[in-house]
């Protein structure tokens, strides 16, 4: 039997002006696409930086294809790097100084200058200007490009280290109507092309019908049976 892509289980505590949110989530996926799919102020988010190595659990586990990420009965917690996942953020956090060129090659691994980093990253960077077509923007900064340019542009950085797969927060919500359509369709192209396992969270039903090959249902902290 081959291990599920995604099992998490994991309880965490929040604390922010004398609000408490307890998240409890629990799953396991086998799906190369998996939508989480629930309110606002859920947990999603949550759920995803814990599974990126953002947000440290208290209690439980998380595995990837039968790695082990995060134990803490073991104190095992894999620093994000080593996760190697790509994340893209609700916001896309861009770095507003940055243009599109640096922003992209901002992905790539840091390396000391003992090891500098070696041309095919380059090529790398080169390789997502052209496949999301930013050539023509690529000096150009956040601030200077259009909404479907920016996502772009944060779906390059977070696949330029070759990721072993895609955690999405909420892709398409900073786009207007028309332009998360053909969001939605380039980020179906892709992964059918690139073929790595993708994390969505998403309130949007559309999004949910579009990648939810299985898909689970978040509310107050927890997901639902
Ligand atoms: N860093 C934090 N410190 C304290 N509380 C937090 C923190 N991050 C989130 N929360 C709280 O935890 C709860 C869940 O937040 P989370 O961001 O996971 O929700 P979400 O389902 O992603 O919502 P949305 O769809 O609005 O982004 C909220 O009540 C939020 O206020």
């Amino acid at each position: 039997m081959s291990a599920a892509i995604f099992d998490v289980a994991v309880q965490k505590t929040v604390r922010s002006g004398g609000r408490c949110f307890e998240l409890d989530v629990s799953f396991k996926t086998e799906a190369q696409r998996t939508v989480i799919y629930g309110p606002s102020g859920a947990g999603k988010s949550l759920t995803l930086q814990a599974i990126a190595g953002l947000l440290r659990p208290e209690q439980g586990r998380i595995a990837f294809q039968g790695q082990a990420l995060f134990d803490a009965s073991q104190g095992l917690n894999l620093p994000s790097r080593e996760r190697a996942f790509g994340y893209l953020f609700q916001d896309y956090a861009l770095f507003p100084y940055l243009n599109v060129r640096q922003n992209i090659a901002f992905g790539l691994q840091p390396r000391s200058w003992l090891n500098p980093r070696p041309a095919q990253d380059d090529a790398e960077v080169q390789r997502w200007l052209q496949a999301f077509e930013l050539e023509a923007v690529a000096g150009q900064r956040p601030h200077e490009l259009s909404g479907g340019q920016r996502q772009r542009t944060a779906l390059a950085r977070a696949l330029v280290n070759k990721p072993r797969a895609l955690l999405l927060d909420e892709p398409f919500a900073a786009l207007d109507p028309d332009l998360r359509g053909r969001m939605r369709d380039e980020l179906q192209a892709l992964l059918d092309r690139i073929k790595i396992p993708m994390l969505m969270i998403t309130h949007d039903p559309e999004d949910l019908a579009r990648f939810g090959e299985a898909s689970l249902l978040i509310s107050a902290g927890g997901i639902q049976p």
